[in-house]
């Protein structure tokens, strides 16, 4: 997951490839909690882990629920309605699919519970539900503002004779919360009435599938009336698989409705759900052919390309698909006049005013958008001189961050800059990586920032703390050589030019791999080996041998990857990388670094002098200074930096300030 405070997307060109998403949200949390408060065990398959789930989970142990985790497959030992833990207090976050099912779960239950969320949440109206729970004989207090959570729920007298009423024009999530829970005191008929026109029908279909699967046969009478038979029970179904998120396909879906494929590939293909899906967002399919796109699927696939370009404009009444419609909003982007989307009050009392975000972000980037209470219309740019770069506030809702990423697909190549990248941590914790799996840009493109410099420079430190930051890749070319370095001495090859040949010939069979900050040589972890000085020195032999560094060439360059790298070396940006859109030369003066890599070593139980340190990486400097290729210098357009009065926190935001002040925001 990218937990940078933005991501910078370059223009994205071409995309193809196979992605395999994540479980539903929707159906997770109600599964965790049907598992809960049913009979026997159950063990859940692929299971979403992400915020919203991971707040439930937590809930339910809380309440003393049995919960055994491995990987994306969950046990739960049912309670059978009954609480060990009478009285907790939950936390929720600003998962919707926790807090409604549980208010309601608990409320006709005895014991005394407290439930409350992030400042979000306590914005999310929930007074229907709790209307419709207190004409049940609920005891549920507000904590906060009336209609809003924090709530209090208390030890009900149930009264269960008159068909309770509950709005179904503002969420579903009310008639779903009544649904999950009445079958644990349906002694008698229970029934609800909808009042209202009810919306986003296909999650109560999915609610009624699943108590369906869990024991429990609702009577639904024209989506007005649902009855909930005298003793029904929530029995375990043992094994549950989840299906991949029908809304987090729609990101995927419209990539293969927007992107061509790079050659030799061939659109986008969606695995862990297909076109028979429970979930209703699945009928975006639908609107996203009426848009242009080509779809094919299977019973647990789907596979998309472009077919219109531009796309179609529609007008569509989106009350079936209000998480997934969000898509459509930026394909509007690319379509051949204005996309309007109707019905959609919904998005008002989301994670945020989503109508209002939509219209804000879009419009930066150069869209015309008209937004009323129930509708939003939007008219792409009229040219490409049109677009603008834009900074996409995220308003800690995953879906505006992820829809937007689309953008990045936008014809005039503008950039794009997603705020807060972690809030898809919500429903699709690596939404971002995934994309990056399938989508490719010009490899000129992809940003990189060159950190080169002498020995204890501090190169090393700013450089990572700098891809960190950004959410970039990090390369520490100067391991390459130290590794090569290392490998030929093992080897018994002299560091000499005279065995040029056979030191290139070795490396070319090196199995070298990176994870993280970790360097493989096969299966041995080399990271801390390569860092003696000793190494440091047969690198700087090794590095003065021009078949060396050819060998090299392609390896580092291949580092360039979405959404950006930061390079630190010698020659980064005079030779690996010479058209990088910042190039720094880090400096210190020679007693500083000598210090600070006395330090350095010191720390790590190595015994050193600071005499010798100084004589040495003075020596290596020369050398490296002084070979016939690629020899340590600044590159014509570096910005200097001599750190050596500066913190390492100083530098970093002296090198922040200067990439940002080259960016279109
Ligand atoms: N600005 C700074 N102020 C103080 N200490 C620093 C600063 N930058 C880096 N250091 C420290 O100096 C030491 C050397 O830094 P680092 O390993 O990053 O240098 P380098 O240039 O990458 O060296 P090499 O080229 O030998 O790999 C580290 O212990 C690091 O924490
Ligand atoms: N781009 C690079 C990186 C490193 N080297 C050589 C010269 C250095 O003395 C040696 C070790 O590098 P370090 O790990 O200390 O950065 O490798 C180079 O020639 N070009």
């Amino acid at each position: 997951m990218f937990s940078t405070v933005f991501l910078d997307l370059p223009p994205l060109v071409h995309a193809a490839g196979a992605v395999t998403l994540p479980g539903s949200k929707s159906i997770s949390n109600r599964v965790l909690l049907l598992a809960a408060m049913s009979e026997g065990t159950t063990t859940i398959h692929d299971l979403l882990d992400s915020d919203d789930t991971r707040v439930m989970l937590i809930a339910l142990r809380t309440l003393g629920c049995l919960v055994e985790e491995s990987g994306t497959t969950v046990r739960i030992t049912g309670l059978a309605g009954k609480l060990p833990n009478g009285s907790a207090k939950l936390f929720l976050g600003n998962a919707g699919t926790a807090m409604r099912p549980l208010t309601a779960a608990l409320a006709v239950v005895a014991g005394d519970f407290e439930l409350s969320g992030v400042p979000r949440m306590h914005e999310r109206p929930i007074g229907d539900l709790v209307d419709a729970l207190r004409q049940l004989g609920c005891a549920i207090d507000y904590l906060g503002n009336d209609g809003f959570p924090p709530l209090k729920l208390g030890k009900p007298a149930l009264k269960l004779d008159a068909p309770i009423k509950v709005r179904g024009d503002v969420s579903s999530q009310f008639l779903t919360a009544l649904l999950m829970a009445l079958p644990l005191v349906a002694t008698k008929d229970i029934v609800i009435e909808v009042v209202g026109e009810l919306i986003s029908r296909p999650y109560i279909e999915i609610t009624l599938n699943l108590l369906a699967r869990f024991g429990v046969q609702v009577q639904p009478d024209e989506w007005q009336r649902f009855t909930i038979p005298a003793g029904a029970k929530l029995r375990s179904p043992g094994d549950i698989h989840v299906e991949a998120d029908a809304s987090s396909a729609s990101y995927f879906i419209a990539l293969g409705a927007i992107s061509t494929a790079a050659d030799g590939q061939n659109g986008i293909k969606v695995q862990g759900v297909g076109a028979d899906s429970i979930q209703g967002d699945i009928r975006f399919m639908e609107a996203a052919q009426a848009m242009g796109a080509k779809i094919d699927s299977g019973p647990n696939w789907l596979h998309i390309q472009r077919g219109a370009w531009p796309l179609k404009a529609i007008d569509l009444d989106c009350n079936h698909i209000p998480d997934a419609a969000m898509t459509l909003a930026v394909m509007a982007l690319y379509a051949d006049g204005t996309t309007t989307l109707r019905n959609i009050a919904s998005w008002r009392v989301k994670e945020t005013d989503r109508i209002a975000a939509m219209a804000t972000e879009l419009r930066k980037l150069g869209a015309s958008v008209v937004e009323g209470a129930d509708f939003i219309q939007v008219t792409p740019p009229a040219s490409l001189q049109g677009w603008k770069p834009a900074s996409i506030h995220t308003y800690d809702d995953h879906r505006v961050a992820m829809c937007f990423s689309l953008a990045a697909f936008n014809p005039a190549r503008v950039q794009l800059r997603i705020e807060d990248p972690k809030c898809v941590a919500k429903t699709f914790p690596d939404y971002f990586e995934t994309l990056f799996s399938v989508a490719s840009s010009a490899t000129s493109s992809i940003p990189v920032i060159c950190v080169d410099g002498p020995t204890a420079s501090g190169k090393g430190t700013l450089a990572a703390v700098l891809a960190e930051k950004l959410g970039y890749h990090f390369l520490d070319s100067g391991s390459l050589y130290r590794i090569t370095g290392l490998a030929a001495t093992r080897a018994g090859i002299p560091l000499d030019i005279a065995n040029e040949a056979a030191i290139v010939a070795l490396l070319n069979t090196l199995p070298i791999h990176f994870e993280g900050s970790h360097i493989w040589l096969g299966n041995e972890d080399v990271s801390e080996l390569i860092r003696t000085e000793e190494a440091g020195m047969n690198a700087s032999k090794v590095s003065a041998f021009p078949a060396v560094r050819s060998a090299l060439i392609d390896l580092q360059r291949n580092f360039r990857q979405l959404p950006g790298l930061v390079a630190d070396g010698r020659d980064m940006g005079t030779v690996i990388f010479p058209e990088a859109a910042l190039k720094v030369y880090l400096t210190a003066s020679a007693a500083c670094r000598a210090e600070r890599r006395l330090k350095q070593l010191i720390s790590k139980g190595i015994p050193a002098t600071l005499d010798s340190l100084r004589a040495d990486l003075e020596a290596r400097d020369a050398r490296d200074s002084s070979r016939t290729v690629a020899p340590l210098k600044p590159a014509q357009d570096a910005l200097l930096l001599d750190n050596s009065e500066l913190t390492v926190d100083t530098s970093v935001q002296t090198v922040l300030d200067w990439w940002q002040s080259k960016q279109p925001f």
